[in-house]
């Protein structure tokens, strides 16, 4: 077997922890304003330019981890590491794409994905900006439709354009909130595999919210299923051990697909005995919750929010 040299070695193991979470805590305010924990010690590590699908009943708090990582949404208590560096609100290394595209209804798509490719490269030539921007509108197959305005453009297209504008930071994390949930399943199928090919392109390390358990297995290398809420966590991660390049019609006609797909059935239908809203339940406020005096201003559901990330988004150093 070929030995590492050391720096490789280091390197491999940067590498293997390359976004680290660390006993994340998520508690909201219950209507008596007391503070109940929906996520409770969630541990994950992602290895570098791996695609970690995360799957669980709704309402488990998938949106509310991913939102954390995106720095859009305070933390209780744990932390995430992004290549060894704790997250404190939102930064150009970790860009979100949501299930609503939220583009500016006044800009082309050019000048859509160029809004967040400006606050990343302030110090980019004009024509270095113009060319990062026609690049990722043609990798997601826009070339033709860079000056086409959102209302032109069919829901399948908007999502491409929200894809390209947030790859286009190049980021060292990619959330995807649900990105394919609102697209009938031909234009998801096609998008699913516009994304794997970019991934396979420029290997970013991406996290998939996803409800569906073939879109799970088909597009990660591990797929974390989450325990129902409150106090969810990590209940089983599983490899899934496809090549990449992925080819749709071999890993269709595969046993092993079949196979992953059951353990994911398996697991859900486990606890679906548990999903909340199937018996009423008594949630107690919890006494041990650490302080978080935002929480109680936060928007109940923080979907639609994207475009905060560009607000406050600090320039790449
Ligand atoms: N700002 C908030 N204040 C209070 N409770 C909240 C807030 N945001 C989410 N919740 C609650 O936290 C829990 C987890 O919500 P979250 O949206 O993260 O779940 P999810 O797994 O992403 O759901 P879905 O799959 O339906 O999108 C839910 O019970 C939700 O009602």
């Amino acid at each position: 077997m070929e030995q590492l040299q050391p720096s490789a070695a280091n390197q491999a193991a940067r590498d293997a922890k390359y976004v680290e979470i660390v006993n994340l805590v998520k508690a909201y305010p219950n209507p008596l304003g007391d503070p109940i924990k929906v996520v409770d010690g969630y541990n994950l590590t992602i290895k570098k330019g791996d695609l970690i699908s995360v799957i669980g009943h709704s309402g488990c708090g998938k949106s509310t981890v991913l939102m954390m990582l995106a720095g859009l949404n305070p933390i209780t208590s744990g932390d995430v590491l992004v290549e060894g560096e704790v997250i404190e609100g939102p930064g150009p290394d970790r860009s979100v794409v949501f299930q609503a595209p939220c583009l500016l209804p006044w800009m082309t798509s050019f000048q859509n994905v160029m809004l967040g490719v400006k606050r990343c490269y302030p110090h980019g030539t004009k024509q270095e900006r113009k060319e990062i921007v026609e690049y990722y509108l043609n990798l997601v197959g826009l070339s033709d439709s860079m000056h086409k305005y959102p209302r032109e453009m069919s829901g399948g297209m908007q999502q491409r354009v929200g894809i390209a504008r947030a790859i286009a930071l190049r980021p060292k994390l990619l959330l995807l909130d649900e990105p394919f949930g609102r697209l009938d399943s031909l234009t998801r199928m096609d998008l699913q595999d516009t994304i794997l090919g970019i991934l396979d392109k420029e290997r970013i390390t991406t996290m998939l919210i996803t409800h569906d358990v073939d879109e799970a297995v088909y597009m990660a290398d591990r797929v974390c299923m989450m325990t129902n809420g409150p106090r969810a966590k990590v209940g089983q991660v599983l490899d899934v051990p496809f090549e990449r390049p992925r080819k749709r019609q071999e890993i269709l006609a595969s046993d092993l697909f079949y196979d992953l797909r059951g353990s994911l059935v398996d697991f859900l239908a486990k606890n679906e005995k548990e999903k909340p809203g199937d018996k009423p339940k008594v949630v107690e406020p919890q006494e041990d919750v650490f302080e978080s005096p935002s929480v109680t201003n936060e928007t109940f559901k923080q979907k639609d929010t994207e475009l905060q990330l560009f607000a406050a988004m600090p320039a790449h150093a």
